[in-house]
């Protein structure tokens, strides 16, 4: 065959922090890999290389780019698969735009993001950067539910090493605050198809005055897909904000907005602009012409709207006075004046809510000191897990991560199931009217009333991706042995659907005495109350919950979810393993920039990376690749027995030096292991050459701390001065090669 082999394992490029990372620890993996003829390979799924691969009609020869996350794509689909993951940007439309200047800046002769896209060529630009918009790389690459957890070498540490925890007290102010109706979660329908209505599925709106628009046709759809329908009210929105608006000024709290406008790239950004306009409401009242004339679109936040109108003084001038006359708000940087509504992607409610509740329910207000907060969550489906959370903590104080037990998560993911997959089939409402979803044999599945404004969305998961959530959960439980819960909600539409799977699973397997279903609001509790006992459960949910629980329960029990276990089983055989359960750290880059310094833990690719090798040995028959995963556990488990892993503090180890600590233990257990001589006998120098120069080493990596650094580009960044910069150690890379 002319096409070149697969490499046995690929090793995803992306962005920021963990990309930074990779350049120190890569060339170890690759190096120690090699020696046992594993061969480890990259593909390219940063926000630049996708952009780059999606105009290449615009670049030079040199400059064109393969689309790897489609070659990725193709790729899980099949057994050979065997990817390593790291975390990416799911780029607002501020990111993309910031991406898209920086690399026209280099040379790129990229066409600009069409704001309002009026010619062929600009609707034709437009559609091609929405499509790298948001959550645009997982839910291509999850063609398999997930499993996450922490490795148990992992949770004895957090055990014995605990973070520190805020504390929290009764009379906290801190709250959840959502719709009491005109949600989502209020206006859900949901079915699960048959045979006859399967198939491709339309979405139609019909006017008032009869004039019908199709929103979208072709959907599929086929036999046994769960089908969820729901809007929210715009004017029930808005009602909800103003209301929560003076709430917070009367409870003498922070004001914040909790959204996920990256992964609900469509409804979530709509219902961050809501809450930027009401938040500036008399700055919209009067100068609305202005503001749109000048380009304004409250959807990108406060801060590209005070770029827009920095040169009119009167509008300045009316912004700060406006927000002198609101609450005070949540801030993400109180030093640098960055609020909650500046950016949509800056505040992230899977890793924002945990973090806050860490805190003892605290955030940081515009006075740099902490504050009791207002948590704005308008949509209900999944806000009473963090307000049980609240509840929870207000009246037990905070988990003692010494004793507390761990959560695994089991969640259903394959095949964009539930709203992950939602983006194509969201849409901000025209006019008054009906939408109406139609299936293929002219069924309505489902009809809503709705008004100019409002946000509707249609939501799907497919049958066997179900079943193999549902199997997966039974292995696990099988496995451990402890509680396990499915948070499915009786009273909600979709949920009920999927108990409709569930239960006769659990029954034909003989395991329904196994397992208990609960909303997620009493499964929150019954959770917390376990884990406080030092005892184990297993969340089994849906995919929203699976990227909620599997920040807040880490973030709570370890500190953080970068140190977690996270693997997709994909459904053809293949195996895709995620590094951590977190995002790519946009602070510790900065930090690196300003200070030499970067704090990234990289114990999540750690994990992966054993996990993919002892993947590799039983997919392939790999014996030395077993070799090698063993001794990788190895190395992981000495990083933590010997506090290796980086400090967040300038001048102290950081990354880097946690990367050498990596190939020196990884060295030394492969050296010392029997299972294969000839590798023993390979890495015995290198282990006593790693041993031998460690104060040498150290002293190289320390030496550069405190300065600043040049990468040359920060969506895209110069390659060699990337590496210069993460790869400071003569020594370290003579050693490695
Ligand atoms: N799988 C994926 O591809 C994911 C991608 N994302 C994307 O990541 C970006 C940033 O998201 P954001 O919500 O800010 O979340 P992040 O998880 O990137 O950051 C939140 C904070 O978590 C801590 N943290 C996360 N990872 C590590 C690590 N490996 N080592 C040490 N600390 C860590 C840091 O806290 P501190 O600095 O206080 O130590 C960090 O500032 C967004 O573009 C988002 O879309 C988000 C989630 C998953
Ligand atoms: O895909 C994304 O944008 C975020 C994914 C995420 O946060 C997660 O999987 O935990
Ligand atoms: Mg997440």
């Amino acid at each position: 065959m002319a096409e070149t082999q697969t490499p046995d394992i690929i090793y995803t490029q992306v962005d920021e922090a963990p990309e930074l990372a990779s350049y120190s620890l890569l060339p170890i993996i690759r190096s120690f890999a090699d020696a046992a003829g594993v061969s480890v390979g990259t593909r390219d799924i940063s926000l630049s290389g996708r952009i780059l691969a999606a105009f290449p009609d615009a670049l030079t020869e040199a400059q064109k780019q393969s689309d790897d996350l489609a070659i990725l794509g193709d790729l899980v689909k099949t057994p050979d698969a065997n990817v390593i993951k790291l975390p990416n940007i799911s780029a607002s439309v501020p990111q993309l735009v910031a991406a898209i200047k920086e690399l026209q800046g280099q040379g790129y002769a990229l066409p600009d993001y069409p704001e309002a896209p009026s010619t062929d060529a600009e609707k034709k630009a437009r559609a091609a950067y929405d499509a790298i918009k948001g959550s645009a790389v997982n839910p291509v690459l999850r063609e398999g539910n997930s499993d996450r957890r922490a490795a148990n070498a992992v949770k004895k540490y957090a055990m014995a090493n605990p973070h520190s925890m805020g504390t929290w007290s009764k009379d906290s102010k801190t709250k959840v605050s959502s719709m009491s109706g005109g949600d989502f979660f209020s206006n859900e329908k949901s079915l699960t198809l048959t045979e006859a209505q399967a198939g491709a599925a339309k979405i139609v709106h019909v006017a008032a005055d009869g004039t019908e628009t199709v929103l979208k046709d072709g959907v599929s759809v086929p036999a046994g897909t769960v089908v969820d329908t729901t809007f929210m009210s715009a004017k029930a929105l808005d009602k909800f904000l103003a209301e929560q608006i003076e709430e917070t000024k009367k409870d003498g709290t922070l004001f914040s907005l909790h959204m996920k406008a990256t992964m609900m790239k469509v409804s979530d950004p709509i219902i961050f602009g809501h809450a930027v306009r009401e938040y500036l409401k008399p700055v919209f009242d009067k100068y609305g012409d202005e503001l749109k004339a000048a380009g304004v679109n409250p959807n990108a936040g406060i801060g590209d709207m005070m770029e827009r109108i920095k040169d009119n003084a009167e509008i300045t001038q009316a912004v700060e006075g406006a927000m002198d006359a609101r609450p005070p708000m949540y801030m993400v940087n109180s030093d640098k004046g960055i609020t909650n509504l500046h950016v949509p992607s800056d505040v992230i409610i899977d890793a924002s809510m945990p973090a806050l509740i860490r805190a003892g329910g605290k955030g940081w207000g515009p006075d740099n000191k902490e504050h009791d907060t207002n948590c704005v969550i308008p949509d209900n489906s999944y806000a009473p897990v963090y307000e049980e959370s609240i509840n929870y903590f207000k009246e037990t104080g905070a988990l003692d991560p010494t004793t507390s037990g761990t959560v695994q998560n089991i969640g259903l993911m394959a095949q964009k199931a539930e709203e992950y997959g939602s983006h194509p089939t969201t849409f901000e409402i025209p006019a008054d009217g009906t939408v109406k979803m139609i299936a293929a044999n002219g069924d309505v599945i489902s009809e809503h009333s709705v008004e100019a404004n409002d946000i509707w969305r249609a939501a799907s998961a497919r049958k066997a991706p179900i079943e193999d959530w549902v199997q997966l959960a039974i292995d696990r439980q099988k496995a451990e042995g402890c509680e396990a819960i499915f948070w499915l909600d009786e009273n909600r539409a979709h949920d009920a659907e999927l108990i409709a799977y569930v239960k006769p699973i659990l029954e034909a397997k003989g395991v329904a005495d196994k397992f208990q279903i609960m909303s997620p609001a009493k499964a929150t509790r019954q959770t917390l109350e376990t884990i406080r006992k030092g005892e184990n459960s297993i969340a089994i949910t849906g995919n929203v919950l699976r990227d909620y629980l599997t920040d807040l329960f880490p973030i709570l029990e370890l500190g953080t979810s970068a140190k977690m276990l996270s693997i997709v089983k994909l459904m053809q055989g293949g195996g895709l393993f995620e590094t951590g359960a977190g995002g790519s750290a946009p602070k510790h880059v900065q930090q690196l920039v300003e200070e030499n310094h970067l704090r990234w833990d990289s114990l999540g690719e750690f994990c992966a990376l054993g996990e993919s090798l002892k993947f590799l040995a039983d997919q392939k028959d790999n014996a030395k690749a077993a070799v090698l995963g063993k001794a990788v556990d190895a190395a992981t488990q000495g990083i933590l027995d010997n506090n290796k892993s980086p400090s967040r503090k300038v001048g102290e180890p950081d990354n880097r030096a946690s990367h050498y600590y990596f190939a020196l233990y990884w060295a030394q257990a492969l050296a010392s292991q029997s299972d294969d001589a000839a590798l023993a006998e390979h890495f015995a120098p290198i282990a006593e050459k790693l041993a031998a120069n460690e104060d040498k080493i150290m002293a190289e990596l320390a030496e550069v701390q405190g300065k600043p650094v040049d990468l040359g580009g920060y969506f895209h960044s110069d390659p060699a001065k990337t590496e210069a910069v993460m790869r400071p150690s003569a020594t370290l890379n003579a050693i490695i090669g």
